[in-house]
């Protein structure tokens, strides 16, 4: 990265699928370049574009040539390439803060060493948040670096929304749900108050539904509960993860089967979900263009679950005004969307299937008819550009905007 020019500040966030990376003015406000590699994993794909001009770069990988390491090289390399950059900080997306990390924080080694002993808890994420960290940290000590954690947007749910039903000194402990894409609930909570201020504050039910896949119960703008829990492995079934599971079954994995905790968890993280009910591969794209049973049992058991568990966040919320979709799949898949309306006529949900084909592009983002009960949506989600501004805030860069 060149140290001249204007100051920039730089936002990385490491999905489970994807590496996102933004470049913003040092107030987290004007982006000047976004870019990605998508599809780790599956189908690699790096892709820029410049703010201004709108300029793309790209590159595809075959699936074993691209890791999250070599990944986030790519990044760093292609980051590299920008002219007249002068870094100031760098946000990362981070998805586990645990019980201490409630806000963004700048990171030095006390606070690695923290986020570090959360990884068991988020075993496809956390590695992947701190290596960028660790290196830019080795390599330009004095370049500041903030935290912005998944889990901080759902620290407004209620007591019960946050307890399992076990001894009450492993509440203390810290063994309690979470919850996660909190970067995304906390930017479509800020966008819907900005295109329709009635809905965001009343019930809203944001389906967050990518490569992970969680959905979240708002009222007022606040989370009051979400299908993520401890981890996120919990909740909907993803592209790799199964979601939601009787504890019963890892019991029996491991006394009955033999199965170690490792091979549990490369189980349940990494074998399970779109790719383990489809054997095809834990992309939607790729499982919606074929034609073999298997993939579209698949992707009935995602609408499936999606539904049944909007089900029970509309109990929680005591019924729903708005359905907002959003990420990888609730961003580009209307037919998901659609099958998941349909799931919802029950709640008073009325898809407008013209609307929805092509995501309620001419209707400020409406993809439900004009009179139905419950709104339905599609907001495309900014993580980057609420670190950027989280962290901002915290180097007190922002008010020079
Ligand atoms: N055009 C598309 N149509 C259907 N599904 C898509 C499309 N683009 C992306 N997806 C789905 O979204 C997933 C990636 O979502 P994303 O939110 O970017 O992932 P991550 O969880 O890594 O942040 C892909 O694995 C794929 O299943
Ligand atoms: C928390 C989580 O599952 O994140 P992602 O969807 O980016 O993998
Ligand atoms: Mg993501």
């Amino acid at each position: 990265m060149q140290q001249s020019g204007p100051d920039c500040l730089a936002v990385i966030n490491a999905g489970s699928s994807s590496i996102k990376f933004a470049l913003y003015d040092a107030a987290g406000r004007d982006r000047r370049l976004h870019g990605q590699v998508e599809g780790i994993g599956t189908n690699p794909h790096l892709a820029w574009v410049m703010g201004d001009s709108g300029e793309r770069f790209e590159r595809r990988w075959a699936a074993d040539e691209l890791d999250h390491d070599s990944a986030t090289r790519e990044v760093f390399a292609a980051a590299a390439t920008m002219p007249g950059v002068r870094l100031s900080a760098v946000g990362h997306r981070v998805v586990h803060g645990g019980i201490f990390h409630c806000g963004p924080v700048r990171v030095d080694d006390r606070v690695l060493a923290d986020l570090a002993g959360l990884i068991p808890l988020a075993p496809l994420h956390q590695p992947h948040n701190l290596a960028p960290i660790k290196a830019i940290a080795a390599r330009y000590p004095d370049l500041p670096q903030v935290a912005c954690f998944d889990t901080a947007f759902h620290q407004t749910q209620p007591a019960i929304a946050q307890t399992f039903a076990l001894p009450r000194a492993y509440f203390a402990k810290g063994i309690r749900r979470y919850g996660f894409h909190g970067h995304s609930y906390a930017y479509i909570a800020q966008r819907l108050h900005q295109v329709a201020p009635g809905l965001a504050r009343g019930r809203v039910i944001v389906a967050h539904l990518g490569n992970g896949a969680s959905l979240c119960a708002m009222r007022d703008g606040h989370s009051v509960a979400s299908t993520m829990g401890f981890t996120a492995v919990d909740g909907l079934m993803m592209g790799t993860r199964c979601g939601a599971i009787d504890p019963g079954v890892i019991l029996y994995l491991m006394d009955e089967e033999g199965l170690d905790s490792r091979t549990v968890a490369d189980l349940l993280y990494r074998r399970s979900g779109l790719l383990g009910i489809s054997g095809i591969s834990s992309d939607m794209r790729t499982l919606r263009a074929s034609s073999a049973p298997e993939a579209a049992e698949a992707v009935a058991l995602f609408e499936y679950r999606v539904v049944r568990e909007i089900g029970s966040l509309a109990a929680t919320l005591g019924g729903v005004d708005a359905i907002v979709f959003t990420a990888g799949i609730g961003e580009n898949d209307s037919a998901t969307r659609a099958a998941v309306m349909a799931g919802c006529a029950w709640l008073g949900v009325v898809a407008d299937a013209g609307r929805n084909s092509n995501a309620g592009k001419e209707t400020g983002g409406r993809i439900t008819a004009d009179g139905s009960a419950v709104a339905g949506l599609v907001i495309p989600t900014d993580e980057e550009g609420m670190i950027a501004r989280h962290t901002a805030d915290v180097l007190g860069t922002a008010a020079k905007a």
